[in-house]
């Protein structure tokens, strides 16, 4: 190819970036529109069932070129935009920067919104409880380590909803400021990381002391000021703080999932493919959990998941947490959650959302 035909292809990429960005001018008119019509009503503006609409379509479109997850990644950017345009959004999140809820956040709104970065799950659901943050972002599950307690429980005061999930592949990575292994006297990172990354460091790193951090970032923050020292983190942190990647996918099992949770005040419409959350306690008698079961069974609502805690308001009481397939707005759901009301001491709604779709 010589420089002509490649200033003639340009040309074209030129003309077509131009038909691309006047395309993105008139739906940005739209998106005004919308956002006025939301602000009248009271609506909220980030609507998760509706981009799982536009991810479902692009899902479905059949390309010669395009990878779709790269089409995905560019329609989530224009929404995130989108969002701006409406109204700047705060996202609140377990910080600090660079952490895997970071990534999850930033996978869920784009990059157009505000970050506020949290020490704590509970800071998380006070910013949005306070209207300090529009939405909140906190780890709920990992395949590996199980529940996150503390956000499980941090349900039973708190009066936010769940509006939406994602799952991120936890892909752990060994991070320094040396060039190679040989100079690693030290591994920081979070216990749950050390514990996934067991095998590998038992390997190839049999004589370094492991220490254990409050985060995978802030292990990143303190390896990149010890020239000895190596973090097991993200490759976001690699990047945040200018560290070489001495080892990448280190994790002893391949598949890491974390499930994340956004919550927020507004309960998202149907998208079609939904999931409820919901909180109770049950009487301490002979089948009373049978009982409950039973009115899922009754309704033919699919239980995907369960997982008991401690009330904490006496010893040996339980609240359960619960996942079924389906919206509150639908009939078999609203049903079982009015009967599961007449028979439970205590049941509280924690939200209907769409499922994560990659
Ligand atoms: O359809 C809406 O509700 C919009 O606000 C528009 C839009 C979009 O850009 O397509 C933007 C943000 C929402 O989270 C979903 C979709």
């Amino acid at each position: 190819m010589n420089n002509k035909d490649l200033e003639t292809l340009r040309a074209q990429i030129n003309n077509i970036d131009n038909n691309i960005i006047e395309l993105l001018e008139k739906r940005s008119e739209i998106v005004k529109e919308i956002g006025k019509i939301k602000r009248e009503k009271g609506l909220s503006f980030y609507a998760p069932e509706r981009e799982n609409q536009i991810y479902k379509t692009l899902d479905s479109l059949k390309l010669t070129y395009m990878n779709k997850n790269s089409l995905k990644a560019i329609f989530r950017e224009i929404m995130s935009a989108s969002i701006k345009m409406e109204e700047p959004l705060t996202i609140s999140y377990l910080g600090p920067e660079a952490t895997f809820t970071h990534q999850a956040a930033i996978e869920k709104f784009g990059t157009s919104l505000y970050y506020q970065s949290e020490e704590s799950i509970e800071d998380v659901f006070f910013d949005v409880e306070q209207d300090r943050a529009d939405f909140g972002v906190v780890p709920i599950e990992n395949s590996i380590e199980g529940v996150v307690n503390y956000t499980l429980d941090m349900f039973v005061n708190s009066n936010v909803k769940i509006v939406s999930e994602i799952m991120v592949d936890i892909k752990h990575n060994l991070l320094s400021k040396a060039n190679s292994l040989s100079e690693i006297k030290t591994v920081y990172s979070h216990p749950n990381a050390l514990g996934q990354c067991k095998s590998w460091l038992k390997k190839h790193l049999p004589n370094a002391m492991l220490l254990e951090t409050t985060s995978t970032a802030k292990a990143a923050k303190i390896a990149a000021k010890d020239k000895t020292a190596a973090a097991i983190s993200s490759l976001a942190a690699s990047a945040l703080y200018d560290l070489n990647v001495l080892a990448k996918g280190i994790e002893d099992k391949i598949n890491n999932v974390t499930r994340f949770l956004v919550i927020g005040k507004h309960i998202p419409s149907p998208s079609g493919e939904d999931k409820t959350s919901l909180m109770f306690s049950i009487h301490d008698k002979v089948g009373a959990l049978y009982s409950i079961l039973k009115i899922f069974y009754d309704n033919q609502i699919n239980l995907t998941r369960i997982e008991s805690r401690p009330s904490k308001q006496e010893n040996w009481s339980y609240i359960f947490y619960v996942d079924i397939d389906g919206h509150i707005e639908s009939e078999s759901v609203k049903r079982a959650f009015d009967n599961l009301s007449e028979v439970v001491p205590f049941v509280k709604f924690l939200g209907s959302y769409p499922k994560y779709i990659k």
